[in-house]
């Protein structure tokens, strides 16, 4: 376990460099004197998906805007592949850089037919295959039988496929994904929202999404970079994110925890549900322990035994794939409340007893308040 957050790392700027689907080297910018984005790095491989994640206002949307070239940075650099496109004495226009965008209200031209939006992005072709290519680009997305109808007679699903259809068409180099899915409703956003990831996996593309969603940044991505006031937290695969959050910040933005305060001494932690170690680097102190309610497993308390973890059930609730068990355990210093979340249908009644095994792979230990 680590303790100190990703820091911005200095691209190295060498020849040898590989610049690949997407780079941004210490990109900065500012609204004004207000800045958004800080000296911020990352890299996208050529076909790799990466999320960029976080809670609303902390720039994720201006950082895209950035690599679409729709803002210019106040500083850094940008390469789509190879070719830099904002940079000192640089700046290269959104249509110059061989991108899609696909925004959240799909922005279809009202105006014009399916197949001549999505053939909007290849006007430079002879009509014929202009046609042909739109005609291909919505096959694959399933829409071709709509080719000759307006966008307002499509359900929001269809139009977000027709907005697909038209960013993937001209075949780009990088593709840019704003929220893409939250215009549609819960049922119809995972159905689409599969297709998306099957289709932009099936075309090669790199792509940049950005999603305040952690299951679907989960979902989509085969990197997250999750970002906190104009920085990066921490970039890594989904596992990495959810299994080994490198700061409370990280962990909690992955969904629910269980909090505790405890005082860490030599390396140990001392909690009412265990002896933990603490991550290299920790000093003694104060700490946070974040627990995920899934790392909480529950047992029957057999007769006779004394469970290392004693605790009183308080509510348990069924959420549908997993239920939801609220405990007490009594403590020295007062009643401590947790989560426990137990895979199916597990309603144990209010007073029973039961022993609390903490799965120590989800146990999390950070400096109190370091994150705040
Ligand atoms: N054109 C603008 N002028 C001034 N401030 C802006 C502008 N666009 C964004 N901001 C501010 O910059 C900050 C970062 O905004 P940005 O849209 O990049 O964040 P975000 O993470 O995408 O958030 P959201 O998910 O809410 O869109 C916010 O505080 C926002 O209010």
């Amino acid at each position: 376990m680590h303790v100190d957050p990703v820091r911005p790392t200095r691209l190295r700027e060498t020849p040898s460099l590989q610049k690949t689907g997407l780079t941004m080297d210490r990109v900065r910018h500012a609204y004004g004197t207000r800045q958004v984005v800080h000296d911020l790095s990352l890299q996208i491989a050529d076909g790799e998906l990466l999320c960029l994640l976080g809670p609303s206002g902390c720039g994720k949307t201006t950082t895209l805007r950035i690599a679409a070239g729709l803002e210019e940075p106040a500083g850094g650099t940008v390469w789509i592949g190879d070719r830099t496109v904002a940079g000192p004495d640089v700046f290269i226009p959104p249509e110059q850089r061989g991108i899609g965008f696909l925004f959240q209200d799909y922005a279809l031209f009202p105006h014009l037919t399916v197949l001549e939006n999505v053939r909007f992005g290849m006007t430079h072709l002879p009509r014929a295959e202009g046609v042909a290519n739109a005609m291909a680009a919505l096959k694959r997305v399933g829409m071709d039988g709509y080719a000759g109808v307006y966008p307002h007679t499509l359900s929001g699903g269809q139009q977000q496929r027709v907005g697909l259809a038209r960013a993937l068409a001209p075949r780009p180099r990088l593709m840019l994904l704003d929220e893409p899915f939250s215009g549609l409703d819960k049922r119809l956003r995972d159905q689409v929202r599969d297709q998306t990831l099957h289709l932009l996996k099936d075309s090669g593309v790199s792509t940049l999404m950005v999603t305040h969603d952690p299951e679907e940044a989960m979902f989509m991505a085969d990197t997250i970079a999750l970002m906190r006031d104009g920085h990066l937290e921490q970039v890594g695969n989904p596992v990495e994110l959810y299994c080994r959050p490198k700061t409370a910040f990280a962990a909690r933005f992955f969904g629910e925890v269980n909090s505790l305060r405890a005082s860490c001494r030599n390396g140990r932690v001392e909690t009412p549900l265990g002896v933990f170690e603490a991550p290299d680097g920790l000093r003694d102190g104060v700490v946070e322990v974040l627990i995920r309610p899934e790392g909480l497993r529950l047992d029957a308390v057999q007769d006779g035994e004394e469970p290392a973890v004693l605790a009183t059930v308080a509510e348990s609730r069924m959420l549908g794939r997993s239920s939801l068990v609220h405990l007490r355990i009594d403590t020295g210093a007062g009643p401590l409340h947790l989560h426990s979340r137990m895979p199916g249908l597990f309603l144990p009644p209010p007073g029973e007893p039961l022993a609390v095994v903490p799965d120590r792979s989800q146990v999390f230990v950070f400096a109190a308040d370091a994150d705040l």
